[in-house]
């Protein structure tokens, strides 16, 4: 396999203070890489010695097989450019005469750029969409303009290697967006390996392919986002709780972070009968506001139990393949009694599980608010040859049995808790 840059055991200092431990990298043409860590940890300096402006008292940066310190300053700009952390500063130019300094590396001295330099600076704007504004001057454009203004003078230089300090932090959203699909496209058509140093995760595990976690000067984990960006890893590195999730969208891992500010606690209990991922959502936004949540009566392993345990509930939970016994139908009802209303989730019915439904019916529970979710098909969720069927039937016809969608739920219950206050 061939790698566009590689470290070898580098390492680098400022003055007597360690910054970059035995950093070993490998990184190929056409990936996208990101370089994540706290502040501090020296994302900056890994970048400025892998570009050669600082030089590593012990180890080797390779472009190909060409030792970084073996090539002059002018060799080194033509497989590689930097895009500094800084694009704000003040350029009193105009946008094709930056986009042209990105040819310098190329331009003969005393003959000045050829008709070759002016096709590959045009070839650069039409890319990075700025050929419009090619006579403004810089310092009139806005920031997303700039970014890209910057992106065409590298792309100019025609590397190799693109190595970008924190490329979006300036950005709105919008222009984050235009200017991380510009650097993908760069890096997937005209296969350069393009290193950034990203602070927002989710953007780190949108588009790359690799990411490299740095700890204090070293590499903490490297390899795909998903394995990387761990709630473990996150914890570890950062400091700091998050959950992680797939984007139901793009399938890419997606981290949130915990918040630190102790939540308002809410009197209402709150009991849940689910299964199989029906009541994983309704768990967490019941716990993220503050309610006390009791689920019921669960297989132990099941992805509902697994959020129970999560969020460190009450469980009423039976070993799988076991049909309900009469000790988890007992802590279902406690639980249920001590609720100040029960949901059911939409959730399939098998002799296994049927007395999660004839719990509803419990004369016990007559004067408790029954909340009924997602009372559609029921048919096809009755694995009990009509038993559990008719059991629903009856349960409908109860005066304390309401059917809701999830938000109205929220809202009912909400208001419900505001009033007991
Ligand atoms: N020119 C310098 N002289 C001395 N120490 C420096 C210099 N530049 C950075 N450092 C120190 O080196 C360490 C790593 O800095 P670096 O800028 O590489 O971190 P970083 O991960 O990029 O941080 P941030 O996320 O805050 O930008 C820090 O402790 C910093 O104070």
């Amino acid at each position: 396999m061939d790698y566009e840059i590689s470290a070898e055991h580098l390492g680098f200092c400022y003055g007597n203070k360690e910054v970059l431990k035995n950093i070993n990298l490998k990184i190929k043409e056409g990936s996208f890489i990101s370089i994540i860590g706290p502040n501090g940890s020296g994302k900056s300096t890994l970048l400025k010695t892998l570009s050669g402006f600082l030089k590593p008292q012990r180890g080797a940066v390779l472009i190909g097989e060409e030792n970084l310190k073996e090539l002059s300053q002018r060799e080194i700009s033509k497989r590689l450019s930097m895009v500094p952390q800084n694009i704000l500063l003040e350029f009193d130019f105009k946008v094709k005469d930056i986009v042209l300094m990105g040819r310098h590396p190329y331009i003969k001295r005393l003959k000045g750029e050829t008709p070759e330099d002016i096709k590959i600076v045009e070839k650069a704007m039409r890319y990075t969409n700025i050929l419009e504004f090619s006579d403004r001057l810089y310092n009139e454009l806005s920031g997303g303009e700039k970014q890209r203004v910057i992106l065409a003078q590298a792309l100019a230089q025609q590397p190799r290697v693109l190595l970008l300090d924190e490329p979006i932090s300036h950005l709105d959203l919008q222009h984050q967006v235009e200017i991380l699909d510009l650097i993908k496209r760069m890096s997937m058509e005209e296969g350069l390996a393009s290193i950034a140093v990203l602070h927002d995760l989710n953007m780190a595990s949108a588009y790359s392919d690799h990411i490299v976690m740095l700890k204090a000067g070293e590499i903490f984990c490297e390899g795909e986002p998903e394995k990387v960006l761990t709630a473990e890893n996150i914890a570890h590195v950062f400091n700091t709780d998050v959950t992680v999730s797939k984007n139901p969208v793009t399938g890419k891992t997606y981290i949130y972070p915990i918040s630190t500010i102790p939540k308002k606690k809410r009197d209402t209990k709150i009991h849940i009968i689910c299964g199989g991922g029906s009541g994983s959502k309704l768990i967490k936004e019941l716990a993220d506001n503050g309610f006390t949540v009791s689920t019921g009566v669960l297989n132990i392993g099941d992805s509902d139990w697994a959020a129970s345990k999560e969020y460190e509930l009450d469980v009423a939970e039976e070993t799988p393949f076991l049909n309900i016994t009469q000790k988890a139908y007992e802590k279902n009802l406690e639980l249920a009694l001590a609720a100040y209303c029960i949901v059911l989730m939409p959730i399939y019915f098998s002799k296994a599980n049927i007395r999660n439904l004839e719990l509803l019916t419990e004369k016990q529970l007559k004067d408790k608010k029954i909340y009924i979710l997602g009372d559609r098909d029921f048919e096809k969720r009755d694995y009990t040859g009509g038993e559990a069927r008719s059991l629903y039937k009856g349960l409908k016809k109860q005066l304390n049995v309401i059917q809701l969608e999830e938000y109205e739920l929220i809202e009912a219950l909400l208001k419900a808790d505001e009033g007991n206050e």
